[in-house]
């Protein structure tokens, strides 16, 4: 099957002086795949995201989607990738419905098609009552849900999430998932980058472990769970990460804020970064 996304020896560094903060990814994605993009805070994801979406540009290696380099052809397969970004940056006097209409403007949406899926949307997201009502009025769950809902309005091939599900009701959770399998089964491809190791284990085909930008690990769970000999994903991530001492990094922190040297653990020179 032709790969929707391919990465070639991608490097990455802010500014010319700087650490190389990506160090030769190459990955490629066949479509219809949930693939979920885990590593520690800082491993490099939102970078690689951040590429693929065209937001950064001072990248070295190359970067193929829908079989286009996307330096050559930096504005077409926009039109078929939805986004929802980790820090939602939304427009707080617009109502949810004016948010979207914008969104499917960029796209040359109808606005009769942009109206019908954004009142389907809101209602099946259990927020149809807060369509027209101002985003400033939102609670986060609901800021989430119209950023969910904004990605998918113009039913892109290629979905990029940043921890989507941050601040969704248990409920909503369990309709997004689902939604991401039946997505799947369409063909659409979906980047998943998450913490909540749960989720990621239980909806990927397939995993992608970042570690100070290198791919450590790529595969099944099952896969990822018979080379590294461990249990759960949380558990194949500390493995792969190298990361032992949440214990004694706690007590530390503990003892730092209360005071009582009693619950100090013995900590890594180094904290977490062993
Ligand atoms: N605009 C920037 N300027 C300079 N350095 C940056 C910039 N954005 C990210 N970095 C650095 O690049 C590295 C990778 O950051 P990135 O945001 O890609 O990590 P991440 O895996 O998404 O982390 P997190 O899980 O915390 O979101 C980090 O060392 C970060 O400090």
């Amino acid at each position: 099957m032709t790969p929707v996304i391919e990465m070639k020896g991608l490097r990455m560094r802010y500014g010319s002086e700087g650490p190389y903060v990506l160090n030769g990814i190459d990955l490629s994605v066949t479509p219809g795949s949930i693939i979920g993009y885990i590593g520690p805070n800082g491993a490099g994801k939102s970078t690689t995201v951040k590429i693929m979406l065209g937001m950064v540009q001072d990248y070295e290696g190359d970067v193929l989607i829908f079989g286009e380099n996307i330096r050559e052809n930096p504005v077409a397969y926009k039109r078929r990738i939805g986004y929802v970004p980790e820090a939602a940056v939304l427009y707080d006097s617009l109502s949810g419905f004016e948010y979207l209409r914008f969104i499917g403007d960029l796209y040359d949406m109808e606005a009769d098609d942009i109206t019908a899926k954004g009142e389907q949307l809101f209602e099946l997201f259990g927020i149809g009552d807060a369509l027209h009502h101002r985003i400033s009025s939102y609670s986060k769950g609901m800021k989430q849900k119209l950023m969910i809902i904004a990605s998918l309005i113009h039913n892109p091939d290629i979905l990029f999430f940043d921890e989507p599900i941050s601040g969704l009701d248990a409920n909503s959770v369990m309709i997004f998932k689902a939604l991401m399998q039946q997505l799947a089964r369409q063909g659409k491809t979906i980047f998943y980058s998450s913490h909540i190791m749960e989720v990621v284990e239980k909806i990927s085909h397939r995993i992608v472990v970042l570690h100070q930008g290198q791919v450590v690990a790529d595969g099944s769970f099952e896969m990822l769970q018979e080379k590294n000999h461990e249990g759960t994903l949380q558990e194949v991530f500390n493995q792969l990460t190298g990361f032992h001492s949440h214990e004694a990094i706690a007590a530390s922190f503990a003892q730092v804020v209360t005071g009582n040297t009693a619950a100090a653990g013995t900590v890594p020179e180094g904290g977490m970064l062993k």
